[in-house]
């Protein structure tokens, strides 16, 4: 390691004295012919990508680019349709041609890069000149990964160092060499040694003997170009960076890698010194770019300000004006000379290629070009206007001759490459495209694959609920027809267990429905995506609408196949349930048969009866016969939901709680105040929040306890409370009637179940005779809670509660009576109309309690004797 203390160290090398070969000058006035310009466009970054943001800077070849080029507004047809344009209102594409003595697009590698700048350069080097590399470009358009790069990807100075050792060995026979590198920074106009941090700035002096110096500069002897990569990466890590709205990494200083190289001919002794500087510049973007304040603002202000005096220097050098600004600031001060004179310098503009960008890659192109001091506009030549006329005349001259090398360049190549090459550029982007709407689909197909099967689920689900539902209402119904250890059974088993799977299924619903919420947002999310990708793919390249078009077909089958999928489980499940049902109603009418002979045979089927069965049995008939109709029935809401599998936007699961519940409608079906009038039931449209006391017309009072919530939270399925009697029950009719239940209606009645005790309880009278109560139960028909079909509605309760107060029979003859037949309901073991047993009964407690037993009662048991089924004859013979 050379260490150079207090004494400066030169930048730049004039005169001859010494012993010291000057590197060779180049005038001021061709320095244009010196500074070549390179312009390097970086791939898009991934949140370009994500923007869908616009590339709008075109490649043309190697030395051509059209910045903002000329968008071509194709008419978009989606599925069949044509979608208006969308940019109505947008500027129109500057459409600039620049030319450049080189332009690496977006696959350029590292590599490639330093083959069209410094290695060339290198030979220049070797002859003695100093030479310098500056890559331009605003933040984050990829200058540091130009000049530093990575281990994967090797910046040029690297390479370049790499090929310098290389060109070494081949001057080692004649030639002694001895290599000294330092790392410099300039921050906020300050000079700072990155291999040697320190908080104190660096002095900068010049002197007329050796130049600029920077006083106190460690140089570092290197002997590969290996410890050079470790020398630049301890560097960098002293660099001045800072994250900026535009790059997380963002470098706030100029950086300044300089290699001197130190030659001694051993034949003569003769020593020259030259020097190869390789400058990473701050970013010029636009201080709003970056979104800085503060320190950072000032910061940005210094980068702006060095490079301002940077574009002055060369703007006067590439005018030939005598005066060169140097001292403006502390970068261009140092990099005297490096710029103009004895020096080859080439310049790396870097740009990013995305719409995002646009003012900053328009600048730099700007810069670029001036420094190139050639710029091919459709519509304008930057031309200086304070040019003296001769310069300009000369200028102009030398731009008409480039301009014609060009043109003549650009027709070869349109008779060769047009074919060729634009396609090749086409292609690639379409199959850029391409790639992306593939990604963009997979994501999309595979949670619309989710969705749909969740949502298939869900239906499945609905269905099995609603048959188990029918199925329970049925057997509760059936239960209620035939006898009291049957309504029991159905009271103490069956009605929990029930109860059990609503609130299983109601919280499978609600899992399913959160799924599904939150997979229905990122599937819509993925379909805009995939939608705003299609869009603009088809309108960059209409060669693309069948592959969109594909990409739609592909998920309309998606949607077909599934729901497909569902209705053939459906329809299995279905039909199994028919089969089912089948079964049983098979072995119904010769069950019926029988009965109905036995009860004939002992003479006991009256002519009402007999019409009845034969009515049931034509019927019974009818029903095997396939009816051919094609005419559609009338499908209830609930079927279409569970057969339909539309996507459509769900609600936040379902919405148990909301404020219509303090208003649902509930039906409650209830007697009259006369409680004989049972068979006048009126449904009472009752307008009740959940938990309100419903006094009844019989001055019962029920609680009405009943909404998905508490099905959900207390497992209280049943719903009519009773919590208040005002009175104990009189003796009510000692009837059976079940007319009151409609035999249709398969959401139909059902006891609640925790009503039978408090129901079943004696009454003590006046007489302290105990007096069995007349059976009531609770009716209740929670069963026909419903979904509506629409996914997106809230669930809503349809008839939640409907809550009866019936008669209910004893359960079975007194203690010492004979036992009844054991069948049915209404008939003892020998025929004999249970009625009549229950009437003698009641009869004989008649007779005990006559004065409790009430007008209503005696009401009653009129009506059961006009009964066509109970009126015995022998009774009707004593009337
Ligand atoms: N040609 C390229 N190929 C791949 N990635 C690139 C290329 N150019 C730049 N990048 C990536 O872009 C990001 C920004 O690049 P870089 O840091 O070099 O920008 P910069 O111009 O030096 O920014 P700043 O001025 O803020 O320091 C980095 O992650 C870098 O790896």
């Amino acid at each position: 390691m050379v260490k150079i203390e207090k004494r400066p160290v030169a930048t730049g090398f004039k005169g001859s004295g010494g012993g010291i070969v000057p590197s060779k000058c180049g005038s001021t006035q061709n320095m244009a012919a010196n500074i070549k310009v390179v312009v390097r466009v970086r791939p898009l970054n991934e949140k370009e990508l994500d923007l869908n943001s616009r590339v709008v800077v075109d490649v043309v070849d190697d030395k051509m680019l059209v910045f903002d080029p000329k968008e071509e507004i194709r008419p978009f047809f989606y599925q069949g349709v044509q979608q208006p344009n969308k940019n109505f209102l947008k500027r129109a594409n500057k459409e600039l041609k620049f030319v450049f003595d080189n332009v690496c697009g977006q696959e350029a590698s590292n590599k490639d890069v330093f083959e069209t700048t410094t290695k060339d350069m290198l030979a220049a080097l070797m002859e003695g000149y100093n030479c310098s590399v500056f890559v331009y470009g605003a933040t984050g358009a990829g200058k540091t990964f130009t000049m530093i790069g990575s281990n994967e990807h090797p910046g040029i100075t690297y390479l370049t160092m790499e090929h310098l050792f290389y060109t070494i060995n081949q001057f080692e026979k004649e030639r002694e060499f001895d290599i000294g590198v330092s790392y410099i920074e300039v921050y906020n106009e300050n000079v700072y040694d990155l291999l040697k941090p320190s908080k104190t700035p660096l002095q900068l002096r010049e002197d007329s003997k050796y130049g600029v110096m920077v006083a106190g500069l460690t140089l570092n002897n290197i002997k590969t170009a290996r410890e050079l990569l470790n020398m630049l990466e301890n560097g960098n890590k002293n660099r001045t960076q800072h994250p900026t709205d535009a790059n997380a990494e963002s470098s706030r200083s100029h950086a300044v890698f300089q290699v001197y190289v130190k030659m001694r001919y051993k034949t003569s002794s003769q020593l020259r010194l030259v020097k190869l500087s390789m400058i990473d510049l701050a970013g010029s973007e636009r201080a709003s770019a970056t979104g800085c304040v503060g320190e950072r603002f000032k910061e940005g202000a210094n980068i702006n300000k060095s490079l301002l005096s940077l574009g002055n220097c060369i703007n006067k050098l590439a005018d030939g004006s005598n005066y060169i600004p140097y001292r403006d600031s502390k970068l261009t001060r140092l990099l005297k000379d490096s710029l103009g004179g004895n020096c080859k310098t080439v310049m790396i503009a870097n740009v990013s290629p995305s719409s995002v960008s646009y003012e900053d890659t328009y600048n730099t192109l700007k810069y670029a070009a001036r420094a190139n001091k050639i710029q091919l506009s459709i519509k304008k030549n930057i031309v200086d206007g304070d040019m003296r006329l001769s310069q300009y005349v000369k200028i102009n001259e030398e731009l008409k001759k480039k301009v014609k090398e060009l043109e003549a360049k650009l027709s070869l190549s349109s008779v060769k490459n047009v074919s060729k090459e634009p396609d090749m550029v086409k292609e690639k982007a379409i199959k850029e495209w391409r790639r992306r709407i593939i990604d963009c689909d997979s994501v999309h197909a595979s949670l619309e694959t989710e969705l749909l099967n969740l949502m298939s689920r869900q239906r499945v689900l609905a269905l099995r609920q609603r048959l188990r539902t029918r199925a329970f209402s049925h057997v509760a119904d059936l239960a209620h027809r035939s006898s009291y250890e049957a309504m029991e059974q159905v009271c103490n088993e069956d009605i929990p267990r029930q109860e059990r799977a609503a609130e299983s299924y109601i919280k499978q619903t609600v899992h399913l429905d959160s799924q599904i919420m939150s997979t229905w947002t990122k599937w819509d999310d993925s379909r805009k995506r995939l939608h705003v990708v299609c869009n603009q793919a088809v309108s960059d390249f209409t060669e693309l609408a069948d592959f969109v078009e594909n990409i739609h077909l592909k998920s309309e089958l998606r949607h077909i196949k599934a729901r497909d999928n569902l209705r053939y489980k459906l329809l299995s499940i279905e039909n199994e349930e028919i089969n089912a049902f089948t079964e049983y109603m098979s072995e119904m009418p010769s069950m019926l048969k029988k009965l109905y002979l036995t009860l004939k045979g002992y003479d006991k089927a009256p002519p009402a009866l007999t019409a009845e069965y034969i009515e049931i049995m034509k019927k019974a008939k009818l029903a095997k016969a396939i009816t051919w109709s094609d005419k559609d029935s009338e499908i209830d809401s609930n079927f279409k939901f569970i057969s339909s599998l539309d996507i459509q936007k769900p609600t936040t699961a379902i919405d148990y709680d909301k404020k219509d519940e303090g208003n649902m409608t509930i039906d409650i079906m209830t007697d009259s105040d006369d409680l004989t009038d049972i068979e006048n039931r009126e449904p009472i449209k009752v307008l009740k929040r959940k938990g309100t006391p419903i006094k009844l017309p019989n001055n019962e009072t029920i609680l009405i306890n009943d909404s998905f919530e508490s099905l959900d939270a207390t497992r209280n399925l049943n719903s009519a409370k009773k919590i208040k009697r005002e009175k104990e029950f009189d003796i009510a009719p000692d009837i059976e009637n079940y007319n009151v239940v409609d035999p249709n209606d398969l959401n139909s009645t059902f006891v609640l179940a925790g009503k039978m005790d408090a129901l079943r309880k004696p009454i003590k009278t006046e007489s302290k005779v105990e007096v069995q109560p007349v059976k009531r139960g609770l009716v209740d028909r929670t069963n026909t809670i419903q979904r509506t079909i629409n996914f997106g509605d809230k669930a809503k309760l349809v008839k939640p509660v409907v809550g009866k107060a019936i008669p209910f029979r004893r359960p079975g003859p007194q203690p010492g009576a004979p036992r009844g037949p054991g069948f049915g309901s209404s008939l003892s073991r020998d025929g004999t109309p249970l009625q009549r047993n229950v009437q003698d009964a009641s009869r004989t407690k008649t007779n005990v309690t006559q004065k409790s037993v009430g007008f209503k009662a005696v009401r009653a048991r009129e009506r059961v004797q006009n009964h066509p089924y109970s009126r015995p004859p022998a009774l009707a013979a004593r009337k």
